[in-house]
């Protein structure tokens, strides 16, 4: 046989559809449902007869019951319930207002469980088999009036002994295991199913399950059942509609009997029993451990999986099933404490809600018809007209996409090699900065140097001058010759010259001091003493470019005058020299500034500064040293 599932039908499940219909049952739409909670208490039964034991509870109403505890005067609050069956109720009473309607959903094709929970020798088993007779009987019933509907019934039975399952059916296959089906949920492998002939067949099925149970003596119970009893009925059923169409069915009845929890003391077990009862109350505790959690609404994790029964009844337990539990309990004051537990439990599963759903089959014609159907619609859309022009907008959109890649992609490679240009023209100048030690672009007494730098004097020669005193006598001997020269027109284009230069030099000392200036107000440097200076420094430029008159008038002088003016310049003797000096004094002055400048930088650019300044002053003396032929005149030695 078969893997099949004990809580749901073996139809594939590709095959079943869930829907929210009307029951043949008498339900009506179903979404959510509470389980079904009633309660039956028994008679009072011989033994306990035997041992005078007091009647503890009382029935309050057909849905409350209540502790009377003959030690207490104040009554106890009453637990209430969908129904409470007192111990005069028949079983037909308690299948009809606590399981009837329920197990007959199945013949709609809703999931359905019904079971008994209570302690040992509370009542279970009798109360179950007669749910299972009243059900059997009601099915064939409605079957027999529904001959327009076509009804199999298969049955498959287990139980789990000491957490161990085993086929009711054929108890020879050994223990089966359980199998996490990804569509069905838990199902267990290799579970014979028999399809039932008639009412009588499976009544006769269902007396072989029930033979073949695990059942022990204790002191509580001569047949106390030793472990937890599942018989699933699946019900499927077709109907041919008018239409022409077939409509059709399927879902699982379970019947289930637990074991019953014990007080090891009351039930005095030991060596086989004992272990029995440990399973049992291991797994039961799990079972309203399970329940409570639902009940509470937020669930979170359930333990489903910590025993084989609430695995194998997880789709009655907040699942896809009506599911109806009826408790069954003792009247007697000696279990007083146990039947208190029964009706806690019984409380938490008021509260767990079911969600069921109509089972329906799909027939291969109507799957086929429906596929069909789903092909024609499809293709119809494909070939509408919104969604053509869609499409065609997704291919502008792609070809636009695609244009903007192939920009973005050109863009890059203009910058790899816009930054690979970048590279190299750093490198070059990094390089040029090593053989330029004299030039400084950071800074402003960088720039300030590079004003008072003569055009015609390259940094490279700058760094080939030496103070050479040789040199400069030399080219004083050559001056002095020319002024002692007969011919005046020397004497003037060496003085054009000397203009030249010396206006060149206020140019050049004006701009450095411009520059200086605007460093010191950009950086906030400087104190009132750089103002003072920087002031001297611009009237000693004032004065040369006033001084720098002269040559001038001499340009313009008559050529028969010159002689007469050279003579009156000699005369004037210091009048050179002191435009010298005071020309020297403007670059001391702009020194001084830049050196004070250069104490406020870091210690490198302070370092280049002063060998700029060092490399600077031997062609500023040079160039004073060019004007030199003055020097003669204003000199002590002229
Ligand atoms: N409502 C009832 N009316 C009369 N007798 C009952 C009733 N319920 C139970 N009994 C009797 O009480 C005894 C114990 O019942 P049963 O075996 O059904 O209990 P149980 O809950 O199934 O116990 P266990 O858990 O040990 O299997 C049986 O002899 C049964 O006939």
């Amino acid at each position: 046989m078969g893997e099949t599932p004990p809580a749901a039908a073996a139809t594939p499940m590709s095959k079943i559809q869930g829907n929210l219909l009307c029951t043949p049952g008498g339900g009506a739409k179903l979404r959510e449902e509470k389980i079904l909670v009633t309660v039956r208490m028994r008679p009072l039964n011989r033994k306990e007869r035997a041992m005078y034991d007091l009647i503890a509870w009382e029935c309050f109403d057909d849905r409350s019951i209540i502790f009377n505890n003959p030690n207490q005067e104040r009554p106890a609050t009453p637990y209430t319930f969908d129904k409470v069956f007192a111990p005069s109720c028949s079983t037909q009473k308690v299948y009809e207002e606590g399981a009837r309607d329920v197990a007959l959903s199945a013949l709609s094709g809703i999931n359905a469980t019904i079971f008994a929970y209570g302690q040992t020798s509370s009542g279970k088993t009798f109360t179950m088999r007669g749910i299972v007779e009243n059900a059997i009987k009601d099915i064939y019933d409605y079957i027999k009036n529904k001959p327009e509907r076509n009804f199999i019934l298969k049955i498959a039975a287990l139980e789990i002994y000491n957490e161990t399952v085993i086929d009711l059916l054929n108890p020879e296959s050994g223990p089966l295991r359980l199998l996490d089906d990804p569509e069905r949920g838990t199902i267990v492998e290799k579970l014979n199913e028999e399809v039932a002939k008639d009412g009588q067949h499976l009544s006769h099925l269902i007396g072989i399950c029930q033979a073949q149970r695990q059942v022990g003596e204790t002191s509580l119970n001569d047949k106390s059942s030793r472990s937890h009893q599942i018989i699933r009925l699946t019900l499927e059923s077709s109907l041919h509609e008018s239409s022409g169409q077939e409509k059709s069915y399927v879902a699982s009845l379970n019947f289930v009997d637990l074991a019953g929890s014990e007080r090891l003391s009351q039930t005095k077990t030991c060596g086989v029993r004992l272990k029995e009862g440990n399973h049992i109350n291991r797994s039961l505790l799990t079972l309203s451990t399970v329940i409570r959690k639902l009940s509470g609404g937020k669930h979170g994790h359930i333990p489903y999986r910590d025993s084989k029964l609430t695995r194998i009844l997880q789709s009655a337990l907040g699942g896809n099933a009506r599911t109806a539990i009826i408790c069954t309990i003792s009247p007697s004051l000696s279990h007083v404490e146990q039947t208190k537990n029964t009706l806690t439990f019984a409380t938490s599963a008021k509260e767990v809600v079911n969600n069921a759903r109509v089972n329906m089959v799909v027939s291969d014609k109507t799957l086929v018809r429906q596929l069909q159907k789903e092909v024609v619609r499809l293709e119809g859309e494909l070939r509408s007209p919104e969604l053509s022009s869609s499409s065609s907008c997704l291919r502008s959109l792609l070809a636009e996409k695609e244009l903007k890649i192939k920009q973005m992609e050109k863009d890059m490679e203009d910058l790899r090699r816009q930054r690979d240009l970048a590279h190299s023209q750093l490198e070059l100048e990094r390089r040029a900065n090593k053989v330029h030690k004299g030039s400084n672009d950071h800074g402003p007494s960088g720039q300030v140097v590079r004003c008072l730098s003569f055009p015609e004097e390259s940094e490279s020669e700058i760094g080939k001058h030496t103070p050479d005193r040789r040199k400069v006598v030399g080219r004083q001997a050559m001056l002095r010759s020319l002024l002692a020269s007969p011919d005046p027109s020397i004497l003037v284009g060496e003085i054009r010259k000397l203009e030249h230069r010396q206006l060149q030099l206020c140019d050049d000392a004006s701009r450095a001091l411009e520059v200086l200036h605007n460093d010191f107000a950009t950086h906030n440097l400087g104190n009132q003493e750089t103002a003072e200076t920087m002031s001297k420094v611009l009237s000693e430029i004032k004065d040369l470019v006033v001084s720098g008159s002269s040559p001038e008038e001499i340009v313009t002088a008559d050529k028969a005058d010159l002689m007469k003016m050279i003579s009156q310049l000699k005369n004037q003797g210091n009048t050179i020299a002191s435009l010298e000096r005071k020309l020297e004094n403007v670059l001391k002055s702009i020194e001084k500034l830049v050196s004070t400048f250069g104490t406020e930088e870091t210690p490198d650019s302070k370092t280049q500064l002063r060998k700029l300044e060092t490399e600077n002053r031997v062609p500023t003396n040079n160039n004073i040293g060019g004007g030199g032929k003055f020097a003669r005149e204003g000199s002590p030695a002229a």
